[in-house]
């Protein structure tokens, strides 16, 4: 039977449509009108994946409609959101099975599948909001801003922390020139780029993949591999090994370095990288790194390029470099922007603080990430770290992951033509092969 409401819904898309291709735009015009809801589809319901649908469904005008994750008996947590969803395995048969009747999807899998499903669904004219990092490779990365682009639908990554007040505020007080023009950035984190599996290399023993899990859909775009058992890949372990997770700067890069490319409006390309680490094999990423990038300066830089430093797995910068104020400590994970009058701190998470006596920065207040997606799926306006700007840290962040590969040289990155210039055997991790039958096309 076909409702008033799925009557008014269906004209008004092909309103969208026919507009759309008189322009030879999108096949879905950007957003909605604002009476209208949006019916949503969750894609990965387990881990992040149940937090993102139920923030994203705790708006007023969201239907959740459809639920999918290759592990059904990873769903059980979702389905009371929407008892009458129907639940699947296989996100392409979701999409080709609901056509119309899905607007817009979450993407909260593991990184090696965020680009597969999300180019898809954009092409079938889905809004689309993806897990941080965007991708597991630059060249993914470079797709899926170019897609988005293309088929003009609402995009965001899923680094929340853009919107709450401690990022927000300490946005401001960069762009407000508490501590003047930045000279350079060091951001850290606590976490290491292998330890959760336990594992070095691939076990030994192998346990029988689970009833409820579709094991070759899991792989996805990656070489198959047997399942070797819980917690060895799968569920979030998968963030230790090279052909599923991006390490500690795929883990937290798109997070920590977020306030730093808003707060300095960087839209540049890194121009080298540099990588030093504790050792790394050709299946899970080293413990402990630090990443030395050069980009190119902006209106709020000193300089016209400026060094960003990333640490992790217990690395932090210098006190010499930070150069605190007594009673003032580095956080566990954290940025030190240096600035010419002074340094601010900014905790993961935390209020911003800096080291020049009797200067207090106010708090910014947060914002509702998850809402601030669905409010431009229904009004087409798009969020300031849609695709195109999450897709340019994640090229940053994933280079960091290339020049892991070669330590202690500096690579020299074309930005626009998407290639290592000064090593040529670099460019091959820049993307992956495919596994057949689940390419990703150029876009
Ligand atoms: N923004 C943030 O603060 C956070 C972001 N994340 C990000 O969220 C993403 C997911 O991480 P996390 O929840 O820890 O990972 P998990 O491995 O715990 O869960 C991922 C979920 O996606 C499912 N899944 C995997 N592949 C597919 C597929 N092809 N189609 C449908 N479902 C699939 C998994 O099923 P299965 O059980 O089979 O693995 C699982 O339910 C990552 O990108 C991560 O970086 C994670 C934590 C916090
Ligand atoms: O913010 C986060 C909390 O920790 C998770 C596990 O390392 C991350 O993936 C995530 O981005």
């Amino acid at each position: 039977m076909t409702s008033a409401s799925d009557t008014t819904r269906r004209d008004f898309l092909k309103t969208s449509v026919a507009a759309a291709s008189a322009f030879a735009a999108p096949a879905f015009v950007r957003g909605q009108n604002l009476n209208s809801q949006l019916q949503f589809a969750g894609i990965g319901t387990d881990g992040k994946g149940y937090s993102d649908i139920k923030l994203i469904a705790s708006h007023d005008k969201v239907k959740c409609v459809a639920f999918c994750d290759v592990d059904l008996s990873r769903t059980e947590k979702v389905k009371p959101l929407a008892p009458e969803a129907p639940v699947y395995q296989d996100y392409k048969k979701m999409l080709d099975e609901l056509g119309d009747k899905i607007d817009a999807v979450s993407v909260s899998t593991p990184d090696h599948t965020h680009a597969i499903i999300s180019i898809d669904a954009m092409q079938r004219g889905k809004h689309v909001y993806c897990q941080k990092p965007l991708t597991r490779t630059v060249w993914e990365a470079r797709q899926m801003r170019q897609q988005a682009k293309k088929a003009g639908v609402i995009t965001r990554m899923g680094n929340q922390i853009h919107s709450h007040s401690a990022y927000r505020t300490g946005v401001k007080a960069i762009q407000d020139g508490v501590i003047g023009k930045v000279k350079a950035i060091h951001s850290w984190v606590g976490t290491t780029g292998h330890g959760r599996s336990g594992l070095l290399d691939r076990p030994v023993k192998n346990e029988a993949v689970p009833k409820s899990l579709d094991w070759n859909l899991w792989i996805s775009v990656a070489p198959m591999r047997p399942y070797g058992g819980n917690r060895v890949y799968h569920p979030f372990t998968w963030r230790d090994w090279q052909d599923f997770g991006s390490g500690a700067i795929g883990d937290f890069g798109c997070h920590l370095l977020d306030p730093v490319y808003t707060a300095l409006k960087i839209t540049g390309d890194p121009l080298s990288v540099r990588s030093e680490h504790t050792g790394m094999n050709d299946e899970v990423w080293p413990a402990q790194e630090t990443i030395k990038y050069v980009v190119p300066g902006t209106q709020y830089t000193a300089s016209r390029s400026l060094p960003i430093t990333w640490y992790d797995g217990g690395r932090r910068p210098s006190n010499g470099i930070a150069k605190l104020l007594p009673g003032q400590s580095l956080p566990n994970s954290g940025s030190v922007f240096v600035g010419q009058k002074g340094n601010m701190i900014l905790p993961h998470v935390g209020q911003p603080f800096v080291n020049i006596e009797g200067v207090k920065i106010e708090p910014v207040e947060s914002l509702d990430h998850y809402h601030g997606w669905v409010d431009g799926c229904l009004s087409g306006k798009q969020p300031s770290d849609g695709f195109e700007y999450g897709g340019h840290l994640t090229e940053a962040v994933q280079l960091g992951n290339v020049a892991a590969y070669f330590p202690g040289e500096t690579l020299e990155f074309d930005g626009k033509a998407v290639k290592i210039t000064n090593n040529s055997a670099a460019n091959k991790y820049l993307t992956r092969d495919y596994r057949s039958g689940f390419e990703i096309a150029s876009t």
